[in-house]
């Protein structure tokens, strides 16, 4: 049997993770992208997590949606190597077309990336989204105050690839310009709509959102600035684009589907050891971070594989029970169909 890259794709289940301060309006956007989904007939699962031990939030959900709740803990840390377990049970056990998390306010983005990709590592799903919620008024007033709190807002606003800036209806206009050139500074990839209640069009939780044409990437490309650590502090922010006209809404809409962050891909089978390496000395500096098992045709071995800080290490394992061959790769703006091309040509 042949199995093409195409098919692969389709067999990835796509997550959605909705991030966002406390009280943004995470719960508000949940909801009408569930009926959006509903709508289409598309089926969803829900991963929702709180850090207290009743899930209220989760009283106000749709009944007839299948909900894991992750409780007492937050998935950014205590409780991050549950994540996958229950993302591969709620999967298996009613075959969404779709997975939506919601994260409790106080998660740093950065580590539910992580624990969502090392979910990868054991059932197909490959993280699309990381939509932002931002609560409009309260970031004006923590940026006057600064902080830890103001700091972890920062970094769910750097880390998005959607953004938006919700309770539009508590600023007046000089705040309005003012919040979304605080935001702009900080991630000037992301398109960002203002909203009353998370009213806004959802063509970002999308099941196969667009990848972008070369071209569009090289324009990307060359903008890009916005470093690959994101959530290192001081880093430039020469040449971010500022705020944007309404005129650039359309084609920062378009561009919406060419901001990634981590892209799965599931090999079909083993790989040459020299290839592979030769593949990953190539990425572009934008993908900082890959993990993953493959193996190795030449040797007929299987590796666990870590790459960071351009440092590619293997450890030889030997799996208990099924696991796939996937490599994840995480970094910001790259090209997913380039990527894809070149590991389709490995095998
Ligand atoms: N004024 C105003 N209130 C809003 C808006 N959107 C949501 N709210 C209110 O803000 C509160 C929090 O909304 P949720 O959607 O529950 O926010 P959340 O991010 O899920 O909250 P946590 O789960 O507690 O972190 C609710 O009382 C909403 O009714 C808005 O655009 N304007």
């Amino acid at each position: 049997m042949t199995i093409n890259g195409h098919h692969h794709e389709q067999n990835k289940i796509p997550i959605h993770l909705i991030s966002g301060f406390l009280g943004s309006g995470k719960t508000t956007l949940l909801n009408r992208v569930i009926d959006y989904y509903k709508a289409a007939d598309i089926k969803a699962a829900i991963v929702m997590n709180e850090l207290g031990d009743v899930n209220l939030d989760g009283q106000f959900i749709d009944d007839d949606v299948p909900m894991a709740e992750m409780l007492g803990g937050c998935i950014c840390c205590t409780i991050r190597g549950d994540l996958g377990l229950e993302l591969k049970q709620l999967i298996e056990e009613h075959q969404p077309d779709v997975v939506l998390i919601e994260s409790t306010g106080a998660a740093n983005p950065m580590e539910i990336i992580d624990a969502v990709t090392e979910a990868a590592l054991f059932i197909r799903v490959d993280l699309q989204t990381i939509a932002t919620v931002v609560d409009g008024p309260e970031l004006l007033v923590r940026s006057r105050r600064g902080g830890r709190t103001y700091k972890l807002m920062q970094d769910q606003i750097r880390c998005a690839t959607d953004l938006i800036v919700n309770k539009a209806d508590k600023l007046n206009p000089e705040e309005l310009i003012e919040v979304q050139q605080l935001i702009r500074e900080l991630n000037g990839y992301a398109p960002l709509t203002m909203t009353v209640r998370c009213m806004t069009e959802l063509n970002m939780f999308d099941l196969s959102p667009k990848d972008h044409t070369d071209a569009e990437y090289r324009q990307l490309h060359g903008k890009h600035v916005c470093g690959a650590n994101c959530r290192l502090e001081g880093h430039d922010h020469e040449g971010v684009q500022h705020s944007h006209s309404h005129d650039d809404e359309s084609q920062e809409a378009h561009a919406s589907h060419a901001h990634v962050m981590s892209f799965t891909h599931y090999f079909a089978g083993p790989v040459d050891s020299h290839s592979f390496e030769e593949l990953i000395s190539r990425l572009p500096q934008e993908v900082y971070r890959a993990k993953g098992i493959v193996t190795f045709s030449d040797t007929n071995s299987r590796f666990l594989f870590q790459y960071a800080y351009r440092e590619l290490e293997f450890t030889r394992i030997t799996p208990q029970g099924k696991v796939n061959d996937v490599a994840v790769f995480i970094g910001e703006h790259f090209s997913r169909s380039l990527l894809a091309q070149e590991l389709a040509q490995l095998q």
